[in-house]
C-alpha cells in the first residue's frame, strides 16, 4: 500500500509523499523541522483530514524535539503547537490528534519522556487509522451491496488517511468483491483531487473508473446512471452536518433531488461533538490563485478575481447515514465517545 508518510526516527526525519507533483511525479520530500511540516500542510503536499491528524502528530514530535532544548520548554512548546494546529482551520483531525496526544502527557514528564510517549502515540495513530479504515470500508461496502455504480468527489483514498481510505476505501472494497461497475471521480477543482489523486490510487488497484468534471455530476445523476454517492467528511458535527471538499452540497443538492443515496463515509475521529451545527464550522479559504489556473498554468484573464472556498457544509438532512469504523451512524447524535480511540 502507498505510504504517503514515513517516519526515519534514527535521523528523524519525515518522509512525504508530495502530492502536489502527483500523478506526474511520485516524490518524496524529506521534511526535519516543524516550520518544513506546516508548509507542507499548507501546500497541500500532505492532505486529507485524517492523514493531517497523523501529520499533526509528527508536528507534535518535531514541536517537542525542537523545544526540548529550552529552559521554558512548556511555554516554547505550547507556542509550536498553536502554530501547527491552525496550519489549516476545516478539518477537525489536526488539532483533535495533537491535543488528544498533549492530554496524555504528564506536566511532571521531562522532555525526553515527553518525545518518547508522543512518537509511541504517533505509532498507535497510524494502526488506529489503518484499522478504522478497513472496518469502516467493509461496513460501507455491506452498506452499498448492490450498488455497483457510485459517484464520490475529491480524494478519500490512501492519500486522505494513510489506510485503504474511506469513501474510496469503500470503492475499492466493492471492487474487491466484484460488487462495482464503475467509479465516476468528480475531477475537483481547483486543485483536482479527484483527477489527480483518486485516478492515480484506482489506477494502480485497476478499479474501473471515469474522471467527470465536477458540472457533469448532476447530468449523471438525470441519466440514471449513479446508483449512489460517498463522499469523506474534514468535519462532522453534532447535528450531523457535514464540511467537506466544496462541490459536496452540490452533488447532495442533485441525490436528494433524483432520489440518490448519498453517505458520508468517516471515521468517528473525524466528528466533532462541540459544534452544534453547521454554522459554527470555519470554512477555509485559500489563495484566489489556485482557482485562477489549473496546476500552475493561468487559465483567466489578468485583472480578475476569484473566490476560493475548499470547503462547503452540507446539511444533516441531505445525508442518508454516516459510514464509520463504528457502523452506520444517524444525525443527530447523542452524545457518545467519538474519539474512535
Ligand atoms: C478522507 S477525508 C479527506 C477530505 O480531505 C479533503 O480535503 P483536502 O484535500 O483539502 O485536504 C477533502 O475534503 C476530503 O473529503
Amino acid at each position: 500500500m502507498i505510504q504517503p508518510l514515513q517516519y526515519d526516527r534514527e535521523t528523524g526525519t519525515l518522509f512525504l509523499l508530495d502530492q502536489t507533483l502527483l500523478p506526474d511525479e511520485e516524490r518524496y520530500v524529506q521534511v526535519k523541522t516543524l516550520d518544513e511540516l506546516i508548509e507542507a500542510i499548507k501546500a497541500l503536499r500532505v492532505r486529507g483530514a485524517p492523514l493531517l491528524g497523523l501529520a499533526g502528530a509528527y508536528g507534535l514530535l518535531f514541536a517537542v524535539l525542537e523545544s526540548e532544548k529550552s529552559a521554558l520548554f512548556w511555554e516554547e512548546l505550547q507556542r509550536r503547537v498553536d502554530l501547527l494546529v491552525n496550519a489549516r482551520p476545516t478539518a477537525v483531525n489536526l488539532k483533535k490528534e495533537v491535543e488528544s496526544i498533549l492530554e496524555d502527557i504528564p506536566m511532571t514528564a521531562e522532555p525526553y519522556e515527553v518525545a518518547a510517549i508522543v512518537y509511541e502515540k504517533v505509532l498507535s495513530l497510524e494502526s488506529r487509522l489503518r484499522n478504522d479504515d478497513l472496518s469502516l470500508a467493509m461496513h460501507g461496502a455491506d452498506l452499498l451491496k448492490g450498488k455497483r455504480r457510485i459517484l464520490t468527489i475529491c480524494n478519500t483514498g490512501t492519500l486522505a488517511t494513510g489506510g485503504i481510505g474511506t469513501a474510496l476505501g469503500i470503492i475499492k472494497v466493492k471492487h474487491s468483491k466484484g460488487d462495482l461497475d464503475v467509479a465516476y471521480l468528480c475531477e475537483t477543482r481547483p486543485v483536482l483531487q479527484g483527477a489527480r489523486l483518486s485516478a492515480w490510487e484506482l489506477l494502480k488497484e485497476n478499479v474501473p473508473h471515469y474522471i467527470i468534471t465536477d458540472n457533469a455530476a448532476t447530468y449523471l445523476m438525470s441519466l440514471g446512471k449513479v446508483d449512489a454517492v460517498v463522499v469523506g467528511a474534514d468535519r462532522v458535527v453534532r447535528n450531523g452536518d457535514t464540511a467537506n471538499k466544496v462541490g459536496t452540497l452540490m452533488l447532495a443538492i442533485a441525490a436528494k433531488h433524483y432520489g440518490i443515496d448519498f453517505y458520508v463515509a468517516a471515521p468517528t475521529s473525524s466528528f466533532d461533538m462541540t459544534i452544534a451545527n453547521g454554522n459554527g464550522i470555519v470554512v477555509e479559504e485559500r489563495d484566489p490563485e489556485e482557482v485562477l489556473q489549473i496546476h500552475g498554468v493561468r487559465i483567466a484573464p489578468k485583472g480578475s478575481r476569484a473566490l476560493n472556498y475548499a470547503f462547503d457544509v452540507t446539511p444533516a438532512s441531505l445525508i442518508d447515514g454516516y459510514i464509520t469504523e463504528q457502523g452506520i451512524l444517524k444525525a443527530p447524535f447523542a452524545e457518545v465517545n467519538y474519539i474512535g480511540r
